[in-house]
């Protein structure tokens, strides 16, 4: 039984579909990423998997319950940090946490929810006052309460400074470790990048690719950046390259040049270009696609990436 399972679940607000017939499936022990630009539709998902919205049409299991028949069975087992989580501004962090523990009748010491996100120091102060970050802190020592089979997560690094990231990735290794199953929403691809066993990119209400990132990215050509050291940089290179069949974005990094090709056959085409411009090539790297170039590919028509991404045989037809 997966964890999560969705059959062409839809939700439209109006004209707009949010979510549109989705299909997808998270496997139990893993780790999820679920990504997407802006109005993608995944905190709509998320809603609809939480019970917080009713689907339109489709349907979805969280851990074998239905999400819309048995939602109060769902939260029982699972661990939540929702968009825009809003505190009671009258009650301390403890008083938050030990409502989560009644809530699920589980036996956590809330001392020790509150140590793991490192709110100690604030434990006995009212919510009402406390910072973003203070709040998604809080928010996730609530996630935690009682072991959960599976944590859902919405963006939870929103709010975070470097440090409370860091220390988000490493509660959502250890949960992971003990046996939970992570799904989670994020913009921030290094963080993604760290701890997903597999994502799922969201566009306009549809997955258009799902695998595990390394996948992803051998489906791309590897060759599709150009990196170039010059010994100058002349004036009007970049626009006379740009210029160029094939070639996308180049961007200037002191003496880096940077191509970026949709057709790596042209790389003598750049260097050769290079040099009619003045300049003495001194180095030539080509550089894998990161994950937020493959980003950019799904999710933006203009991306210099886009041609290669409908090759990849792991993408999904939409
Ligand atoms: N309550 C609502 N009423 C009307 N439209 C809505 C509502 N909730 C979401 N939408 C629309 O549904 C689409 C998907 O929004 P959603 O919030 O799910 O995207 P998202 O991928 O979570 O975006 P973000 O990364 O910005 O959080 C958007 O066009 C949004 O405007």
């Amino acid at each position: 039984m997966p964890a999560i399972r969705t059959d062409d679940l839809t939700r439209r607000f109006g004209d707009i579909v949010a979510v549109d017939g989705l299909d997808l499936e998270v496997r139990k022990g893993e780790v999820y990423g679920f990504l997407g630009p802006n109005g993608a539709g995944k905190s709509t998902t998320i809603n609809m998997l939480l019970g917080f919205t009713p689907p339109t049409a489709g349907s979805g299991t969280i851990l074998g319950h239905d999400i819309v028949e048995e939602s109060l069975e769902i939260r029982q087992r699972i661990g939540i940090l929702p968009e825009d989580f809003g505190v009671y501004s009258r009650l301390t962090a403890r008083k938050h946490v030990e409502f989560a523990i009644d809530a699920k009748n589980a036996d956590d010491d809330p001392d020790d929810l509150i140590k793991r996100v490192s709110l100690t120091d604030a434990a006995n102060r009212k919510a009402g006052g406390f910072s973003t970050g203070m709040k998604q802190r809080l928010a996730l020592a609530m996630a935690l309460v009682g072991e959960p089979d599976l944590l859902i997560l919405d963006e939870p690094s929103s709010g975070l400074d470097p440090n409370g990231a860091r220390e988000m990735r490493a509660i959502i290794r250890e949960e992971n470790d003990r046996g939970a199953t992570v799904f989670f929403s994020s913009h921030i691809m290094e963080q993604v990048e760290a701890i997903c066993d597999r994502v799922g990119i969201m566009r306009s209400g549809e997955i258009v690719a799902e695998d595990t990132i390394d996948a992803l990215k051998a489906g791309f050509d590897a060759d599709a950046r150009l990196v170039l050291t010059v010994d100058a940089v002349p004036e009007g290179m970049s626009a006379e390259l740009e210029g160029l069949d094939g070639v996308g974005d180049v961007i200037v990094d002191g003496l880096d040049v940077i191509a970026v090709l949709a057709d790596s056959g042209r790389k003598a085409a750049v260097i050769n270009a290079v040099e009619a411009a003045g300049a003495t090539v001194e180095d030539i790297r080509s550089d894998e696609p990161s994950l937020e170039d493959l980003f950019a590919a799904l999710t933006n028509d203009d991306a210099p990436f886009g041609e290669t991404a409908e090759r990849n045989s792991e993408m999904i037809d939409t």
